[in-house]
Order: structure tokens, then C-alpha cells, then sequence
């Protein structure tokens, strides 16, 4: 159960609308098989609802989503979702928990064992989900997600609430992941860091359009120490922020804060 192919995703002059609220105004995004984007920008600039309409949670108000082709629908689209909370059911054990986007047929136990293996806890199937740590939960979210082998994953801020180190290591579980199975993939992150750590492309989101759009080929697993990941970092961040890249005295300036 692996080696997945990602879909192809095209979006073009999307555009949505919250009443009088123009939050997506012109978004144009070609995505290829396989690729992993990170999608960043300021607090409120539309982010989340750029990757709900892609899920097909919203209602886009113009404009086209398209996977290998064929408009997106509810019963074509083949992404899992996960975001900033895990949202497991805390009547059920984790490997039901892991199931419970399977449809309860034959083999089920047998996906959901095999996800809980990619991410580390299969000893944790009958458990409940309360005695697991936050970062245990996002692990079981996540298997829950890969149970049903997506062709295209899109992540909400998966980590946000997570402290640095099982941060970091579900960065390295998320990237070794992606690497192995190749699904198309779609990060919503506040964090420069991560976004370069794990992306092949990062596009920045302003004024409901894609401002940047920015290619990251550095050799994985990323090395974070390497100086042109810090100079992705500053790049990134000074076009976030609307600065200059460079320190005013020439100096470079050294940036790993979170954005926002
Ligand atoms: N269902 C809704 N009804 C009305 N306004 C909404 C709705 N969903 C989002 N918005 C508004 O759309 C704008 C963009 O929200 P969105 O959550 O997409 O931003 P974001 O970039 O993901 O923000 P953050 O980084 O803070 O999570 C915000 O002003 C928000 O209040």
C-alpha cells in the first residue's frame, strides 16, 4: 500500500467571496502530480479557504478547480484533509479512528493497521485517543488521512499547535511520507522554516492572489544549516512582510521567527 501517484491540480481566476468580503480575488495555480506546495501568507488572507474550496467544503464564487483534468467534486475529488486539531471521536480506539474514513467493509483493520505503521503507533491501535499526547493525536490524524491512500493531501496548519520538537519530527515524518508515496500535496503553514523545509514550491498569498511563487530545490531531506535555506527563509519572510530582503547596512539579516 504505497507509491500512490498524486493528481494533477489546476486552478484558475478562482475567486470567492464571503458577502461584501473579497477574499480570493484572481488565484491561478498549476500543481503537478506529486508536487508539494506550501501555501503561506498573512493571517486572514485566505489561506484556509483557498484549500476549503479545493477539498470542495466551499463554494467557490468564479472561477474553476480542476484534478487531472475533470472539475472538482464530491464524488471525484480524491484528497484528505487535516488540520490544526486532529478531530478523532473519542468513543472509538485509534485504529477506528484510522478506519473511519474507510468505508466498514472487509480489510478495513488491515489499511488502517498498515497507516498506523507509517506513522509510528501501531502498538497504539486499541487505545483511546485521550491517553495519547497532542502530537500522538496529529500522528493518528494523519494516519487516518493516509489510510485511504489520497492522491492528494491537503494540511491546515497540521502542526500549528504543536511544541518545536514533535513539530519538527512530524516535519521529517510528513516529508519521508511524501517521498515514499508521492500524493500531491498542499501545506497551509505560518512557519517559514517548515514551508521550506518540506515544499518543493512556496506561494505566497496577498490580496487574494498568488504574489510569489517560489521554487525550493534544495536536495531532501532538507538540510536546515545549508546558508541558502536561510536565504530562502529571509526571501520568503521579507516578501511576506513587504520589506527589502537585505539588512539596511548591507549585513544579511538572519530570520526564523514564525510570520505571524
Ligand atoms: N464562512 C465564512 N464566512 C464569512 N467570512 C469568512 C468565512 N470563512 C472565512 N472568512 C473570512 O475570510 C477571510 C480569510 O479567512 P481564512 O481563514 O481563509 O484566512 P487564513 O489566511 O487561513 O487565516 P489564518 O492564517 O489566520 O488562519 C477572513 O477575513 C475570514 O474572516
Amino acid at each position: 500500500m504505497s507509491g500512490n501517484q498524486g493528481v494533477e491540480l489546476s486552478i484558475q481566476q478562482l475567486e470567492k467571496t464571503f458577502g461584501q468580503l473579497e477574499v480570493l480575488r484572481n488565484i491561478n495555480l498549476q500543481i503537478a502530480p506529486g508536487e508539494f506546495v506550501a501555501i503561506v501568507g498573512k493571517s486572514g488572507c485566505g489561506k484556509s479557504t483557498l484549500l476549503r474550496s479545493i477539498a470542495g467544503l466551499e463554494a467557490v464564487t468564479a472561477g474553476e478547480i480542476r484534478q487531472d483534468h475533470q472539475l472538482i467534486s464530491n464524488s471525484n475529488l480524491q484528497a484528505r484533509m487535516m488540520f490544526q486539531e486532529a478531530r478523532l471521536l473519542p468513543w472509538l480506539s485509534v485504529l477506528e479512528n484510522v478506519g473511519v474514513g474507510l468505508s466498514l467493509t472487509k480489510g478495513w483493520k488491515e489499511r488502517a493497521n498498515w497507516a498506523l505503521q507509517q506513522v509510528g503507533l501501531e502498538d497504539r491501535a486499541d487505545e483511546w485517543p485521550a491517553v495519547l499526547s497532542g502530537g500522538q493525536k496529529q500522528r493518528v490524524a494523519l494516519a487516518r488521512a493516509l489510510a485511504a491512500e489520497p492522491k492528494l493531501l491537503l494540511l491546515d496548519e497540521p502542526l500549528g499547535a504543536l511544541d518545536a520538537l514533535t513539530r519538527y519530527e512530524m516535519q521529517e515524518l510528513i516529508d519521508m511520507l511524501w517521498q515514499q508515496q508521492k500524493f500531491t500535496t498542499l501545506l497551509v503553514t505560518h512557519d517559514v522554516s517548515e514551508a521550506i523545509a518540506l515544499a518543493d514550491r512556496v506561494v505566497l498569498i496577498e490580496e487574494g492572489m498568488v504574489k510569489k511563487d517560489l521554487a525550493v530545490s534544495l536536495a531532501r531531506p532538507r538540510n536546515r544549516t545549508n546558508p541558502r535555506f536561510a536565504e530562502l527563509e529571509e526571501e520568503l519572510l521579507a516578501s511576506i512582510l513587504g520589506k527589502t530582503k537585505s539588512h539596511p547596512h548591507g549585513q544579511k539579516r538572519r530570520v526564523t521567527a514564525n510570520i505571524v
